[in-house]
């Protein structure tokens, strides 16, 4: 059984996605102000290798050559996010220039090259000054978004079709402000809550202003979603399943697509619920083009924690690799929910790569994605409306708490010299996205 790209409809997109904060460097050039990441790398402990962004993969002047290796790959599209502090320095008022310029430059390039630019608005790198008048705790800062995302659209405007407003809202809150791994790093569930309803009535502020703008562009958010399994048929298994599904992801798909809060859920938040003002709802269910979904694996829960399928592989995070979740995922977002043309924007996996004689044999990043994509087409098949597939990632970078110890990229890279090199998953890539028929 083979994959191939003629498995997938003519206008299917094939892509590849990075995010500003994981691959720009350049964090104090060209009038940047500082983000919540930059802020949470400099605290001891916090990044598992003592590392930061502030050079990360040097993109912000190797940026020709990365859409030059982003077109020799043959995808459609390049998926891209735009980093707020060098938009506002400050979160809000005066625009920087500069920094405008950047990703007009970047969007340029990408149309030269005959790249499709999807970008996101918000990859987490929230301005400190925000962060220091509450962050998304703050209901203000879901305007001061709205107000970032009508600078980037009225600059950015019709060159580029498609806006995502946030990626992954349950990372910027409940892994940010309730686990504390991310950046603020708090651990106040309340604080979570409340982080994550702003994120979303942001959203929402953001879409209704850009629908002005941006006439015609493709309006959608990002969303990691994670299948929740059963560890077995027991019922104290099964309420926890559903009690992982609803946390992680009918707390965000419910507000989007239902405009409401999953019940269950809300009330076993108790006291921690936020605040819902009138028209809140009305704002994070406006209307939008597309949803995104981030999918890396399920979750197996039991009543006394997740368990970890013996049978299963796992990739360097820790994450078991199953395929079969992507596809029931797709199924049961498009039977539970009216949605609108699903995006697979992120998916791919971290292995400890070693580079040989000048190449990297990534033998099982190439088989998680050759079952990913056959996951993906699954789902097509059972009339799922998916139009595209995003890999993560491009190429190596930060990643976040575990800096830059977890490669992700099916294109490594030497932060020694900067040096990028192919590895045997960015050439199947290649070979599948332009029809040379990539066997499995
Ligand atoms: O953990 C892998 C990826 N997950 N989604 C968000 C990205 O920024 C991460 O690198």
């Amino acid at each position: 059984m083979t994959i191939k790209r003629t498995d997938f409809p003519d206008n299917f997109i094939f892509g590849v996605a990075t995010s500003s904060y994981q691959i720009e460097g350049a964090t104090n050039e060209d009038g940047r102000g500082d983000s919540i990441w930059d802020t949470f790398c400099r605290e001891p402990g916090r990044i598992q290798d003592g590392t930061g962004g502030d050079v990360a993969c040097d993109h912000y002047h190797l940026w020709p050559q990365d859409l030059d290796l982003i077109q020799s790959l043959g995808v459609d599209a390049y998926r891209f996010s735009v980093a707020w502090p060098r938009i506002q320095p400050d979160g809000k008022g005066p625009v920087n220039q500069k920094g405008l310029d950047f990703y007009e430059r970047l969007v340029d390039g990408m149309l030269e090259r005959g790249l499709q630019p999807y970008l996101t608005l918000y990859h987490w790198d929230l301005p400190q000054t925000l962060q220091d008048e509450g962050g998304w705790v703050n209901r203000e800062t879901a305007y001061r978004f709205a107000e970032y995302a009508r600078v980037v659209a009225e600059r950015l405007g019709g060159r580029v079709r498609s806006y995502a407003t946030l990626n992954e809202p349950w990372c910027s809150s409940i892994l940010s402000y309730q686990i504390g791994e991310h950046a603020p790093g708090l651990q106040d569930r309340r604080a979570a809550l409340a982080a994550a309803h702003h994120l979303l009535l942001g959203h929402g502020e953001a879409v209704k202003v850009m629908r002005d703008i941006v006439p015609g562009s493709s309006l959608g958010i990002v969303l990691n979603l994670q299948p929740a399994y059963p560890a077995s048929d027991r019922e104290e298994d099964v309420a926890a399943a559903r009690f992982a599904d609803g946390t992680f992801n009918r707390w965000f798909l419910d507000p989007i697509f239902r405009g409401e809060y999953p019940a269950d859920i809300w009330d076993a938040y108790g006291e921690d619920v936020p605040t819902v003002q009138d028209g809140d709802f009305a704002a994070t269910s406006q209307p939008i083009d597309f949803l995104g979904v981030n999918y890396y694996s399920r979750s197996v829960n039991g009543a006394t924690g997740n368990v970890r399928p013996s049978e299963s592989s796992y990739t360097h995070m820790g994450w078991e690799v199953y395929p079969q979740g992507l596809t029931d995922l797709l199924v049961r977002i498009n039977h539970d929910y009216t949605v609108p043309p699903v995006y697979i924007t992120e998916n791919g996996a971290a292995y400890p790569d070693e580079l040989e004689g000048g190449r990297v044999h990534d033998a099982q990043r190439v088989e998680y994605f050759k079952a990913h994509v056959q996951a993906t087409s699954d789902a097509v098949q059972q009339g799922v409306n998916v139009a595209g597939y995003f890999a993560w990632s491009l190429m190596d970078n930060f990643e976040w708490a575990f800096g830059y110890s977890r490669r992700f990229g099916m294109v490594y890279v030497d932060y020694g010299n900067q040096q990028r090199i192919l590895k045997d998953s960015a050439k199947w890539y290649q070979t599948l996205v332009t029809r040379q028929d990539a066997g499995v």
